[in-house]
């Protein structure tokens, strides 16, 4: 019987062709979406058979109706090696030792509970950028710079209860350069996961890629070994961070020592780039829309009046600043593609035949700009999400920049905090401009390659203490 696949390029593009494996990204694909007039489109990258969705509705049936179809992950060379192997829970394949794990970081290590006992940590790391941004001599602040130092260093807290101490800076700035080149390699195209596999880890070899995995990973693995460590030595914490938590289920769930760093290097890197993209891509889209920079600016102001600082308390009034991260993430959700499924087996959907270990990427950035759904689809317009009962959680097929179902995110309460506080309080104690000279057209909305999707060129601003720093 002849399997009716969905329409597409038989193959897409030519095996060998670097650049154009590099063109591919969420845009061309919403674009061969768009020419084959189909939300489904089947093509194969080398060798790996992949499936595009680009709508909601078919986004509903591969996250929800068939979601027990399409629950596994690929394998790529890159995420396997930082992940001993895929022994974590955001690429393993789907299975019992998921399952165990994914519930170990749903109920232990991701709760509303445990994200609010990392606020004093979140507290400090932003008062200490606000200080820093008050304090810089240069015209104008490297933001991009800025975001990503606070993403690392607030997970870092909240992982292993690691605040650096003076004498330690330079651990911390090593750690934060092994964290940056781990994500850039994650992100990175490997010969091995499109070319015929022996062929493909020969190039990799060759172009040096490979060494410089194994190297990074290596630098990873001592760090964590050296954490987990410190631990083991101390007694009674505190306060319980992520490392004391897995060492108790080490014990008492038989956790191994990979699955433990397996389980760390998930979280040292999907909290960090992400929430950096949000707050690049919200300040960028504010800094083009002075409109609704000044009535997010007037929200939190009217709301906090008399405080140094935006707490964490104070969070949920804002109505429109969350329409605002919210309008940002429909624009620009942080991982475009999200981060591919697998079919386990043959699967029907809308009437063609879907082969076993095709690779499926949902694209979020088509749907979020899917005229079908949103009016006005390209443009910023936060009040669509005012008094609208649409949210980011996976139950909206319109909005899923943290995904949906099995494979959801589930570090979405931890994102969330590690973002909302360090905008409001950017928008709260500073007005902002552009660097002297720059019109707000000419401010770039420029994309970098990779799984997650930053600004290519860091977000450069100039800060003006607001009337309310001005009297602390
Ligand atoms: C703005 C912040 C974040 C965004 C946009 C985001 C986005 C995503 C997306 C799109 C997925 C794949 C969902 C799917 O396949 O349906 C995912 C999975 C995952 N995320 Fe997040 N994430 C964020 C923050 C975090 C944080 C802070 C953590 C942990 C501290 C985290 C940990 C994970 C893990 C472990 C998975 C894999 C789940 C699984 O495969 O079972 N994420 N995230």
């Amino acid at each position: 019987r002849e399997v009716k696949l969905p329409p597409g390029p038989s193959q897409f593009p030519i095996v060998g062709n670097l650049r154009e494996l590099r063109e591919v990204t969420h845009r061309s694909l919403r674009s061969l979406s768009k020419k084959y007039g189909s939300s489904l489109v089947f093509l194969k990258l080398g060798r790996r058979p992949l499936l595009v969705v680009s709508s909601a509705d078919m986004a509903r049936e591969v996250m929800k109706t068939l979601d027990l179809h399409f629950c596994n992950r690929p394998s790529f060379l890159a995420h396997s090696k930082f992940t001993y192997n895929r022994l974590d829970v955001g690429f393993s394949e789907y299975g019992p030792r998921w399952r165990e794990l994914r519930k170990i970081s749903i109920i232990e290590l991701l709760t509303a509970k445990r994200v609010r006992s990392f606020s004093s940590i979140r507290r400090e790391k932003v008062a200490e950028m606000i200080r820093a941004i008050s304090a810089s001599s240069s015209a104008s602040v490297d933001l991009s710079k800025m975001f990503l130092a606070l993403a690392n260093d607030v997970v870092l807290g909240a992982a292993f209860g690691k605040s650096f101490r003076e004498e330690e800076r330079y651990l911390q700035t090593k750690l934060h350069t092994a964290m940056d080149e781990t994500r850039i390699l994650m992100s990175d195209f490997f010969f091995t996961d499109y070319f015929p596999e022996q062929l493909g880890w020969v190039f990799d070899v060759l172009t040096g890629r490979y060494a410089r995995l194994k190297k990074t990973c290596a630098e990873m693995d001592s760090f964590l070994e050296k954490i987990i460590q410190e631990h083991l030595d101390r007694r009674n914490p505190e306060q319980e961070d992520f490392v004391d938590v897995m060492l108790r289920l080490n014990r008492d769930r038989h956790l191994t020592r990979e699955e433990v760093k397996g389980l760390f290097m998930n979280i040292l890197i999907g909290g960090t780039d992400t929430s950096t993209a949000v707050l690049e891509w919200t300040m960028t889209e504010l800094m083009k829309n002075p409109a609704a920079m000044a009535k997010a600016q007037r929200e939190l102001r009217t709301a906090v009046r008399g405080k140094h600082q935006v707490e964490e308390d104070d969070l949920p009034c804002f109505e429109f600043l969350n329409a605002v991260i919210k309008e940002t993430m429909r624009l620009y959700p942080p991982a475009p593609v999200l981060i591919p499924r697998e079919t386990t087996h043959p699967i029907d959907i809308a009437g063609y035949e879907i082969p076993p270990k095709t690779t499926v990427f949902v694209n979020a950035f088509a749907i979020g700009r899917d005229p079908e759904i949103w009016p006005d689809p390209e443009e910023f317009v936060p009040e669509r999400f005012e008094k609208s009962p649409v949210d980011y959680r996976g139950r909206d097929f319109g909005l899923i920049p943290f995904g949906a179902g099995r494979r959801g995110c589930p570090g979405i309460d931890f994102g969330m905090t590690a973002l909302q506080l360090p905008l409001a309080n950017l928008l709260y104690c500073f007005d902002w401009e552009l660097p002297e000279g720059m019109s707000r057209e000419e401010l770039d909305r420029d994309e970098s390659y990779g799984i997650i999707v930053k600004r290519k060129n860091p977000l450069r601003l100039v800060p003006k203490k607001s009337i309310h720093m001005q009297k602390f």
